[in-house]
């Protein structure tokens, strides 16, 4: 049957876009911030509280679900929108950058990637047939393909041989999972390193098998920044123009805008919620760090520009003696706070496309975040 387009293009700004992505869950507003809920959880915050920030999609982990609770509980469960209780979108990465980020001992061969739970060192095989299968027990609206993510300052060699291997996995996700077989959509995701021509070449094949979105995966794992942003502006555009553009792990406030204006829809990264829990607040004026002796007697909001209910309600003061005094309640105010920050961030940017002013708010946040450029 003919696929109903999942992605709509509303308006544009240079490369910018302002799109809308249908899934079974509901409809996703682009450019648009996931925060991360590894293990079935956006730590530290309820599904309350991910919409009182205005969360609209949010991502789980196949290598983490998989290796507790299990997936096939999960799916007994009644999957993991149930489970978690959160009703909206819900993107799974496939779980092959966790098993090369979490374990030294892993081996990588044509079949799949074995390796060794981080958790009782229990030994599992990840091939593109059970990754497919692990995230259509959990559910998820957008599955990502088994890749491999050559590690940051990889040879030229080995990256072409990488993405290779990319191919032929993301091709046996597609057989697992043909287009129009369910509500889910499943992604490709382009590899190739640094290396322009080995980007273009993985591009090609994964579109000549064809997936609902694309991610471009290899990126913010130890690269230069300048880098990053090369490979970035090099594809972005060159990305599938009608379907979603997913940047994975990424980024700073700054490489979030930078990804918008090179033509990004979808953007995950932990920096929201991993540095709200070590007390590193994300604001209009830019980086505060709550736990400097300055606070002690501030009674000024967090961010005056911030209408989250940590800034309506508490003071810097308050955020500070509870970040020094480790209360649990210092991770939650935190965290709403930050996940608000970059909530609203792309809510300003979906506006200012609308508007033709992305130059001018990435003027503002070059500004305000000068430490994050190249
Ligand atoms: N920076 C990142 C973050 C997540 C990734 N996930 C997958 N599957 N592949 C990559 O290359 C990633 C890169
Ligand atoms: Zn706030």
């Amino acid at each position: 049957m003919e696929r109903q387009n999942i992605f709509t293009i509303l308006a544009r700004d240079g490369h910018a876009r302002r799109g809308r992505l249908s899934t079974a869950h509901g409809t996703v507003e682009t450019p648009v911030f996931m925060p991360v809920g590894t293990v079935g959880s956006v730590k530290a915050v309820c599904p309350a509280d991910l919409k009182d920030v205005g969360a609209q999609i949010i991502l789980g982990n196949t290598y983490h679900l998989y290796l507790r609770p299990g997936d096939e509980l999960v799916a007994r469960r009644g999957g993991l929108h149930r489970f978690m209780r959160w009703d909206g979108p819900i993107l799974t990465d496939s779980g092959g950058f966790q098993v090369f980020s979490l374990n030294e001992l892993r081996r990588l061969g044509e079949e799949g990637v074995e390796f060794r739970s981080h958790l009782d060192g229990s030994r599992h095989l990840f091939t593109p047939e059970k990754v497919v299968s692990i995230q259509r027990n959990l559910g998820s609206d957008v599955m990502m393909v088994l890749d491999e993510c050559p590690p940051g300052g990889s040879d030229r060699d080995y990256v072409a041989r990488s993405l290779g291997l990319t191919t032929r996995w993301a091709r046996r996700c597609r057989e697992a999972y043909p287009a129009g077989a369910g509500e889910q959509h499943l992604f490709g995701i382009v590899q190739g390193g640094i290396y322009e021509d080995l980007r273009e070449e993985s591009l090609a094949q994964l579109a000549g098998i064809g997936f609902e979105g694309y991610a471009l995966g290899g990126l913010s794992v130890g690269e230069k920044k300048a880098d990053m942003y090369r490979i970035l502006a090099h594809m972005g555009p060159r990305l599938p123009e009608n379907a979603p553009r997913y940047l994975m792990g990424v980024g700073t406030p700054l490489d979030i805008v930078t990804g918008i204006e090179n033509g990004i829809d979808m953007f995950d990264c932990v920096l929201p919620t991993r540095n709200a829990r070590n007390g590193t607040l994300y604001t209009s004026q830019g980086k505060v760090n709550i736990k400097r002796a300055e606070f002690r007697e501030d009674d000024s909001p967090l961010d005056p520009a911030c209408s989250c209910y940590t800034c309506r309600t508490f003071s810097r003061a308050y955020l500070r003696h509870l970040y020094v005094a480790k209360e649990i309640l210092s991770f939650r105010l935190n965290t709403i706070h930050n996940l608000r920050y970059f909530l609203d961030l792309t809510a300003r940017a979906r506006t200012a496309i609308e508007a033709g002013t992305m130059a001018a708010l990435k003027a503002e946040i070059a500004a305000a975040y000068p430490e994050d450029g190249a």
